[in-house]
């Protein structure tokens, strides 16, 4: 597996064929509740404990999603917070909404206006699905810093409650202390996902590569030949013995 990883990707891919399925993961919350610190430990298995405050960061990887490789891209977005004119980068964070197949939405449980930003960001998830056809995407809602216990502000009761309201799933995860609650968390979306999105049939051209239909053998000559000459030699005798 190669590792590429640069100011705004990290992309890892396995030697196997590259996937025909791409999910698309949109991750929005408020300021500092740890969305990039989420999406590094998913994709890379390791927490990184200070980033640049995030501008909007693609990363993309492949995963192994019950047997099957699939693409998996994410969007980091800007946090957000509440202005006076609404919330602030809601034309950015809408765009991701819009292109993502999925939203992850994040709290912190250590920060109260976080987790009360949750409900904005919902109907943010909600107006921007408006806008373009089909299902609205699965949403999950993630409560971050969950080893941060002497600096709770959100009960631990209030996450479930809010995520039944809201009709998602809920996960409270730490990225710095546990790297497979966070990949559960992920991985039960992509996996939902998959299942919702049926894998892209194959081109003419992937169809005509194919390992699994042969292509017919072009005879062997050193066959043709022998064959050729025993025919041959056959029917002089033939001849001779008339
Ligand atoms: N203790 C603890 N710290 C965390 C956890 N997740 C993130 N952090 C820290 O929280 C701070 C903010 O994390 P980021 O991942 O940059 O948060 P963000 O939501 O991407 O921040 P913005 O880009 O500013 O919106 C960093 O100092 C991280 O090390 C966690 O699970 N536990």
């Amino acid at each position: 597996m190669r590792l590429i990883q640069n100011m705004s990707t990290i992309a890892e891919y396995p030697a196997e064929a590259p996937s025909n399925r791409v999910i698309k993961i949109a991750v929005i919350g408020g300021s500092g509740v740890g969305k990039t610190a989420l999406v590094v430990r998913f994709l890379t298995r390791r927490f990184i404990g200070d980033y640049e405050r995030n501008a909007g960061n693609l990363y993309s990887r492949e995963v192994q999603i019950d047997s099957e490789q699939v693409a998996i891209q994410v969007q980091d977005t800007p946090g957000v917070h509440v202005t006076t004119n609404g919330l602030s980068c809601s034309e950015h964070v809408s765009c991701s909404i819009q292109w993502a197949d999925a939203v992850v939405l994040v709290y912190s449980v250590t920060d109260r206006r976080s987790f009360d930003l949750i409900g904005q960001l919902h109907q943010l998830v909600a107006r921007a699905h408006g806008d373009r056809a089909g299902a609205p995407p699965p949403v999950i809602l993630l409560a971050n810093k969950a080893d941060l216990l002497h600096v709770r502000r959100v009960d631990a009761q209030q996450g479930p409650l809010l995520a039944a309201t809201l009709g998602c799933c809920f996960f409270e995860v730490s990225a710095s202390e546990d790297y497979s609650q966070v990949h559960g968390a992920f991985h039960r979306l992509c996996r939902d996902l998959a299942k919702q999105q049926p894998p892209a049939l194959p081109s003419a051209a992937e169809k005509r590569r194919s390992p699994l239909i042969p292509r017919p053998k072009s005879p062997n000559m050193q066959d043709l030949k022998r064959r050729f000459k025993q025919a041959l030699s056959a029917k002089v005798r033939t001849v001779t013995s008339v």
